[in-house]
């Protein structure tokens, strides 16, 4: 686990997010992907988002810089640094994708284009936002692969992406990611294809990252593991909506959803080594959030669940510390 920086322990906010709400058009009707989201993050923060497959992640991740297709609804808001990315046309979110929040994916291979060079690569992006030289995008991709730690970055720079292992190709898309200085890094499921010991290795550059350049990182991730080794502070989804917001450390010692409480119990407990602790199954199925605006979406599958809970959904509210926000009528310490 990691220690807030001073700008996060200030209380200033890079991103804000309030009241997101994404849904899609489909052939059978509006589907409802994220209900009414709301999340932060301060300058060199890492803050993960956690929940299983289905749970509105990705989306919510995509919406950040508008990445997601035309069928998509967003309403809400997304403010970078007070300035409202919702609605911004398209123009303006160019301007801000990789200069000012920058993805990592989960699948280097399929992002890394095979028949060019990774220093053409890396060179194509800095190109995009700045102005240079031959020569000094040349070096400053140098600069950048030894950056994310790869070893003889001077000869790697013009090695192919075939040449390189999973890992490294990895830390290249996050030198890509990084080239610009982005002021947000949005890392979705970033160490999810690789194995235990080279995921370790990532999360290392993604912390480095923000010790060094002051990067705020929001890190999409099934795996508590991960939360564990590299977060502040921690968003659990459950069907679309956020049902827990604490700080990392509050959230592994006093979980209050029930299902926040449920995960960690179906987990292998601490000495949390990424990639050891992936989400284990609850009994149940995630509900279609859109046939469940009413009632708190997790009662179906939550011991605790009572009529209340089938008949309107909790809001986000502290029940202790004012950093510990839970959603639900019946949090653990209270039952
Ligand atoms: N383009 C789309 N059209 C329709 N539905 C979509 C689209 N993209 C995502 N969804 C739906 O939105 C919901 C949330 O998906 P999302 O990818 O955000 O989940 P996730 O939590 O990131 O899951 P995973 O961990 O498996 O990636 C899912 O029900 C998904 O099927």
């Amino acid at each position: 686990m990691t220690t807030s920086t001073a700008g996060a322990r200030a209380g200033t906010k890079i991103l804000e997010v309030a009241d997101l709400s994404v849904s899609f058009v489909t052939e059978s009707g509006n589907v409802s992907a994220v209900d009414h989201v709301t999340l932060d993050l301060a300058p060199g923060e890492i803050v993960g988002v956690v929940g299983e497959s289905g749970c509105g992640k990705s989306v919510t991740a995509m919406s950040l810089a508008g990445l997601l297709p035309r069928s998509a609804r967003v309403t809400g808001s997304v403010r970078l640094r007070g300035t409202e990315l919702i609605g911004a046309p398209e123009t303006s979110l160019r301007r801000v994708r990789g200069k000012e929040i920058a993805y990592i994916f989960q699948e280097p291979m399929t992002s890394l284009n095979p028949v060019l060079t990774v220093g053409r690569q890396i060179g194509e992006v800095l190109q995009v936002h700045e102005r240079l030289s031959r020569k000094a995008v040349k070096a400053r991709a140098i600069e950048l692969l030894s950056l994310v730690g790869i070893p003889s970055a001077a000869r790697r720079v013009d090695n192919y992406p075939h040449q390189l292992s999973g890992g490294m190709r990895q830390r290249v898309m996050i030198a890509m990611a990084v080239a610009c200085n982005p002021t947000v890094l949005v890392a979705d499921e970033p160490t999810t294809a690789l194995d235990v010991t080279v995921q370790a290795g990532i999360l290392e550059v993604l912390r480095d990252l923000r010790d060094r350049l002051g990067t705020s990182i929001l890190i999409i991730t099934h795996d508590l593991g991960v939360i564990a080794d590299i977060a502040d502070r921690v968003v659990v989804m459950y069907a679309g909506r956020v049902v827990e917001r604490a700080p990392v450390t509050s959230l592994f010692a006093r979980p209050q959803h029930q299902y926040t409480h449920g995960l960690l119990n179906a987990s292998p407990t601490p000495g949390r080594h990424a990639g050891t602790d992936r989400l284990q199954e609850i009994p149940g199925l995630v509900p279609v959030l859109s046939k469940q605006p009413d009632a708190c979406t997790f009662a179906d599958r939550c011991p605790a669940a009572s009529d209340t809970c089938r008949g309107s959904a909790p809001g986000l509210s502290a029940l202790g510390s004012p950093d510990h926000l839970v959603a639900c009528w019946h949090p653990v310490e209270a039952t």
